[in-house]
């Protein structure tokens, strides 16, 4: 399948990006060689922008988000954030950032740990006022061992509105909420958006990606594989089986719409689709096929669609993959 390029939205001259991130490449030594985390990637996001970069995992969204974050530095390439250097611009407070690694300190309150944050900062929003915004007076003093995921995660992002950023760059900030913690989060973050923040984030969720921002960037393999508006994203990324009890001849195989991959087993027939409800729409009327179940493809089987390399069958749970990945992560930092 070949993918289409969208490039990113160009911007007048006068209106300089609030991200800018040109031939960027980043490795690490691996066990059989260097790993290229991000390959040459290429994007711009303009201020006010809310943008999801989307990926399995090992798709290079974390080094790709640490790069613009000034935590580690580019190969080859260059970032700019807000026309500086991205360290001068953490330094200046216009970047405020919700990481996956870096733990709070459980024995604080909510309101303890943020205070000391403040602290810290040259200048910053006011404690209740970020406590607020994160919806997290209610909860003042609780201690942050008592806290459920989601709502230490509310805590890290009051840490990042603190200096009252023009960048928030969140790395799966709602990791460990439950589906409406989760919509009350990005509800305040759009309010944030609203107030002119540009956001920048990173997820697994394709449905996240589709819900929250108008724009997706398809991060696979450290490449970047398209740009653009999410639901024309997502139109790339769907994928799905179809299995139906069938013994179809080789012809009426090679005429079903849509089909992208197909395997006999048994009295069954497996097929991977583009789009299900076509496919199963004319199994169902125009053949003898039956018995028909359709199941999702986990967004790492669409990025092999995508790349081209479906002949990997990565169907099966991929979570004990993500958590040694978790591990590995953990123990490399
Ligand atoms: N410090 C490191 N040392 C060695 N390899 C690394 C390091 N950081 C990342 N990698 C490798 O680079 C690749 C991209 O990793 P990265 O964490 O950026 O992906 P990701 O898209 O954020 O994944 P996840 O969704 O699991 O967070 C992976 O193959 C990973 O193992």
């Amino acid at each position: 399948m070949t993918i289409s390029q969208h490039t990113a939205p160009q911007h007048s001259a006068s209106r300089e990006p609030m991200v800018s991130v040109e031939s960027v490449t980043r490795s690490f030594p691996g066990s059989g060689g260097r790993v290229v985390a991000v390959d040459d990637v290429s994007l711009t996001v303009a201020p006010g922008e809310v943008v999801a970069v989307l990926g399995p995992n090992g798709a290079g969204k974390t080094t790709l988000l640490d790069m613009i974050l000034g935590l580690s530095t580019a190969e080859t390439g260059r970032i700019r954030i807000g026309g500086t250097s991205p360290k001068k611009a953490v330094q200046n407070g216009r970047v405020g950032a919700l990481l996956q690694t870096g733990g709070l300190l459980p024995d604080l309150s909510v309101a303890e740990t943020i205070r000391m944050v403040a602290s810290l900062h040259r200048s910053h929003t006011p404690v209740e006022e970020v406590m607020e915004t994160a919806g997290l007076t209610g909860i003042a003093r609780r201690r942050i061992g008592k806290c459920s995921g989601g709502e230490q995660q509310r805590v890290k992002f009051a840490l990042a509105l603190l200096p009252e950023p023009d960048l928030l760059v969140l790395d799966e900030p709602t990791a460990g909420m439950d589906v409406s913690a989760r919509h009350e989060f990005w509800e305040r973050m759009h309010t944030q958006a609203e107030a002119g923040t540009t956001v920048l984030f990173a997820t697994h969720y394709l449905e996240e990606a589709e819900q929250f921002s108008r724009r997706t960037v398809l991060l696979g393999g450290g490449r970047l594989l398209a740009d653009g508006p999410t639901d024309e994203v997502r139109a790339q990324a769907a994928s799905a089986h179809v299995v139906v009890t069938w013994s179809p001849t080789e012809q009426q195989l090679r005429g079903l719409p849509h089909v992208t991959d197909s395997a006999r087993i048994g009295s069954q027939v497996k097929l991977r689709t583009d789009d299900a409800d076509t496919l199963a729409r004319h199994l169902l009327t125009r053949t003898d096929a039956h018995s028909i179940t359709v199941t999702q493809a986990s967004l790492e089987e669409a990025f092999m669609t995508l790349t081209g390399d479906a002949s990997q069958d990565t169907s099966q749970d991929t979570s004990q993959d993500a958590s040694q990945h978790a591990h590995q992560k953990e123990t490399q930092r």
